[in-house]
């Protein structure tokens, strides 16, 4: 691993083997920049890269990698110098990753960039891939995900197509978020071989991402869309608006009731080049049938009675903009066939109308109901649906990610207070455990209205569980009565294990086990994470005590390289044993 920490490189004394690119002409292997002011995570993430094939260089700021990427601009007989793939942090002293990434894709722009954040919001999505990098890594991150993401970037041309997603047959309709990058056919890929590619799920370091999080929030930072989720499926979403919101493509959003997906639309036309002009929602179950196509398309004078003059229909009055067609499964079938023609070649004909009229318009449909079977049943076209599912966005149920519901209730209940102009009420630790063991049916947007609720009816200025509404009082109960059942458990597991220890017969896999067991019933979830380091303390103080603090007969022990051992004991803050 090479490090600079200004302009000057630092060559590490670091002797882990580089394993090479295979199958490249030259069989030389990738070069990964890495630039992150954080010490700590640096050091993991190029141990890992390595271990995955990468020649590492380090930078402590993206102001000395923009140094040497200006030199070999200067001087061009110096471009193989030049990095396969970069992967940069976005707070740093001096310049920060966004404009560093913005200013390496206008002088190279086929040099892929990973951008790794500890601000896992939209803003951060969409910023970053706005500078035109080819990924973005919320914070903490999956090693695993990171190193799959640098290889995916390495193989990456910049050339893209956009890969429409047609769809095979109406049984087997992916719902991922379909990506709209495809390397371009004819390119060299270039595979790497990945030697440690068995490693456990591991994640960026807890110090490193603690770290990380408790740098201030970007200014520009201030969530203008309004949607909120930490989740792994938000930024999932998250990732896809980042994508999407720039091109002109028609997407389809999909999820139950109270998901978000108007929220999703307009976040798309927000951050889209038309958001100067109109983003226009409407809904298909809730406009009578025979007036649709006079609501969508409009009307020439006298062409129906009462038709008095002649009215622009809601394509007309989007065009530059965005049409938002909700509940798009209710939309008649003679409907769906003149939408069709709009889709097809941006024309229409209003209703009673000779002359086409043109517009441009992008469509972002979407459902709760399941369109496949709707088509298998006659009810929606299916020209139609493969035109609409280009790329489809699956919103997921709030069950699905109680994670991510003491940020909206929060949220919730500073808006309730807002707009009644009443004091915020807090929500008890008790009272967001019970709303995150909650069915949830209607989605966010009864967490919105319960909270709108209490807002209201709670009697202090701390919300209890008795304030809550009967329906999750109800399930209060169920909660609480699982948590004493919970703790029982514990309480004659842990007598058992006692005795045990007494008598010495305790194994350290059953301790092991039970830390796991109530870690993950205490709502743990990063458990691996919080166990491997203390794992690795545990052997390889045991190691050094019996080498008698002699490392290489230590690292011989564990099975490990001097260099490894020389950087867990960085790593796990062993400094005691540094020399
Ligand atoms: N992730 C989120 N962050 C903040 N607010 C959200 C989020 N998701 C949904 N909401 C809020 O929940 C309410 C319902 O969202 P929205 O109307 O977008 O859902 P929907 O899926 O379109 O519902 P329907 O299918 O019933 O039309 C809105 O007030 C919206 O602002």
């Amino acid at each position: 691993m090479t490090q600079y920490n200004d302009t000057q490189p630092v060559t590490s004394n670091e002797q882990t083997p580089i394993v090479t690119v295979n199958n490249t002409p030259d069989n030389e292997p990738a070069t990964l920049w890495l630039i992150d002011d954080d010490a700590a995570l640096r050091l993991v993430l190029a141990d890992t890269f390595e271990d995955a094939g990468l020649t590492v260089i380090s930078f402590t700021q993206a102001q000395a990698a923009w140094t040497r990427l200006n030199d070999i601009l200067q001087a061009s007989e110096t471009a193989a110098l030049l990095p396969d793939v970069i992967l940069t942090d976005i707070r740093m002293p001096m310049m920060d990753g966004l404009s560093f990434s913005d200013w390496v894709h206008q002088h190279f722009p086929k040099l892929p960039i990973v951008i790794m954040t500890a601000h896992s919001d939209l803003t951060s999505a969409i910023s970053s891939y706005q500078t035109g990098a080819f990924e973005y890594l919320p914070k903490p991150f999956d090693l695993d995900d990171a190193v799959a993401t640098i290889y995916k970037a390495i193989n990456y041309q910049p050339n893209l197509v956009v890969s429409n997603h047609s769809i095979e047959s109406n049984t087997n309709i992916s719902t991922d978020i379909v990506s709209v990058a495809t390397v371009k056919p004819n390119v060299k890929e270039r595979p790497i071989s990945k030697p440690n590619a068995a490693k456990s799920a591991r994640k960026t370091p807890k110090s490193a991402e603690s770290n990380a999080q408790e740098k201030p929030k970007p200014q520009t930072n201030n969530n203008p869309s309004g949607i909120i989720g930490q989740s792994q499926a938000m930024q999932t979403v998250f990732r896809a608006i980042g994508r999407l919101a720039h091109s002109p493509i028609t997407v389809l959003i999909t999820g139950e009731s109270g998901t978000g997906k108007e929220l999703v639309a307009s976040a798309l036309h927000q951050h889209s080049p038309r958001k100067n002009k109109t983003f226009i929602a409407l809904n298909m179950a809730a406009i009578p049938h025979d007036l649709i196509e006079s609501e969508l398309f409009g009307h020439e004078k006298g062409a129906f009675t009462g038709a008095t003059t002649t009215r622009q229909g809601r394509f007309e009055q989007a065009d530059g903009g965005t049409l938002f067609l909700d509940e798009i499964g209710d939309m008649p079938f003679s409907t769906q066939t003149r939408l069709l023609r709009v889709l097809a070649n941006g024309e229409f004909f209003r209703v009673g109308g000779q002359q086409p009229v043109k517009v441009d318009v992008r469509i972002i449909a979407a459902t709760h109901q399941n369109l496949e079977e709707l088509v298998k049943q006659g009810k929606f076209r299916e020209d139609l649906f493969y035109r609409l599912n280009v790329i489809r966005m699956p919103l997921p149920p709030l069950r699905t990610r109680p994670e991510d519901i003491p940020a909206l209730a929060n949220h919730f209940m500073r808006r309730a207070a807002k707009q009644m102009n009443s004091a915020e009420k807090e929500l008890h630790p008790t009272v967001l455990q019970v709303m995150q063991s909650f069915e949830w049916r209607g989605n966010v947007r009864q967490l919105e209205n319960v909270c709108l609720w209490l807002t209201v009816m709670a009697t202090g200025y701390t919300v209890m569980i008795d304030d809550l509404p009967p329906e999750l009082r109800e399930n209060s109960a169920a909660t609480l009565e699982n948590q004493q059942s919970i703790s029982s458990e514990y309480m004659t597991e842990n007598n058992h294990l006692q005795s045990q220890q007494a008598a010495g017969t305790q194994s350290w896999q059953q301790a092991l086990a039970v830390w796991a067991k109530h870690s993950l019933q205490a709502g743990a979830t990063d458990i691996l994470q919080t166990a491997t380091p203390e794992f690795e303390r545990v052997l390889l103080t045991a190691a050094l005590h019996h080498s008698g603090g002699k490392k290489t007969a230590a690292a011989n022990l564990l099975g490990w390289g001097r260099n490894t051992l020389t950087r867990k004991l960085q790593q796990l803050d062993l400094s005691s044993y540094q020399e």
